[in-house]
């Protein structure tokens, strides 16, 4: 099958007002029979994605899609047909969602996707659609500082973070630490804690692997309800899938007074590397929350920054 061309597949992760998505099960005599799916189907001769996705919608669950944007691609051989998933949330839409076709549908929980069973192509699918598109990295040369920059992030709505503190004294930063999760419990932010701050015990949603600990993995580390990984290259990014990390992020894709020494991917190497693997990725260094429509069109789960949600 690896020879043969892709087909094209226009998916919809399709939100209601509650943030519920919309599955559909696939009829018993198609491929991949019975499983659930995210509502779409293949493009037609020259017709665009999101013409494919506009009029698969209306034909499988009679919705009219409004604003739809890219969410990720998955490259997927099954023993007997290779796929391009071309997926994208539909954050509104037109009309009712009905079963046009007599299949299954069902409305569901995010949380609860894993109840349903899926074709295996779709477990990175699920992933980018729990996951936010802006993961903020906390990060201060002082207690004081690391607290003043949590709550700034609170202030733009963010919903997971990653905590990295390098710079202070063992005691101070486990003080820090727990004030920051505390605190982002109650805002309802999920924390993951990054693999250099060698503390045991916090109560933290996952674990942010640095490159150098992710090339160290054979396998995902656990028990971590979130494990992800930094990654600069192809390599580590395909390391990253292969150990089943649960997302990437990938850096620096802009010129960023961080790290001034560092040679920035640019726009369309960052497209690249993020098109050769099935894992969501967030676009880190140098940019800014005005950058994010063309973030998500190059592939990219969405932003990552340090100073990008401070301002
Ligand atoms: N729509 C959809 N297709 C998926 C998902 N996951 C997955 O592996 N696929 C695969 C199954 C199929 O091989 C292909 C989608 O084809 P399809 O059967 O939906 O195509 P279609 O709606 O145009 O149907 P038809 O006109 O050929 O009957 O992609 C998913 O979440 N949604
Ligand atoms: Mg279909």
């Amino acid at each position: 099958m690896s020879g043969s061309a892709a087909v094209h597949v226009a998916v919809g992760v399709i939100r209601d007002g509650n943030g519920n998505i919309l599955l559909t099960q696939r009829a018993k005599h198609t491929h991949q029979g019975g499983l659930w799916e995210f509502p779409g189907g293949k493009l037609e001769a020259h017709e665009t994605v999101t013409q494919a996705l506009r009029r698969e919608l209306q034909e499988e669950v009679g919705i009219t899609v409004q604003t739809a944007k890219p969410l990720i691609k998955i490259n997927h051989c099954y023993p007997d047909l290779r796929v391009l998933l071309d997926v994208w949330q539909v954050t509104d839409f037109s009309g009712v969602a009905e079963a046009c076709e007599g299949q299954a549908m069902q409305w569901v929980e995010p949380r609860q996707l894993s109840d349903y069973a899926f074709p295996v192509a779709n477990v990175p699918i699920i992933t980018a659609s729990r996951l936010p598109d802006r993961y903020a990295i906390l990060e201060g040369s002082s207690a004081k500082q690391v607290l003043a920059n949590l709550e700034r992030i609170i202030n733009k709505r963010i919903t997971m973070l990653q905590l990295r503190i390098k710079s202070l004294p063992a005691a101070e930063t486990a003080a820090v630490c727990h004030a920051v999760l505390a605190n982002c419990r109650q805002h309802g932010i999920q924390v993951l804690l990054n693999s250099d701050l060698l503390l045991t015990g916090l109560p933290a949603d996952g674990l942010h692997l640095s490159s150098r600990a992710l090339l160290a993995c054979q396998t995902k580390p656990s028990p971590y309800r979130w494990v992800a990984a930094s990654c600069h290259n192809l390599q580590e990014l395909r390391h990253a899938e292969n150990i089943g990390a649960d997302f990437a992020v990938l850096a620096p894709i802009l010129p960023t007074a961080t790290h001034p020494d560092a040679q920035p991917l640019g726009w369309e190497t960052m497209a690249k590397l993020i098109d050769q693997v099935n894992l969501p990725v967030f676009a880190l260094g140098g940019l800014e929350l005005d950058d994010m429509d063309r973030v998500l069109h190059a592939g990219a789960q969405g932003i990552a920054g340090i100073s990008a949600f401070l301002s």
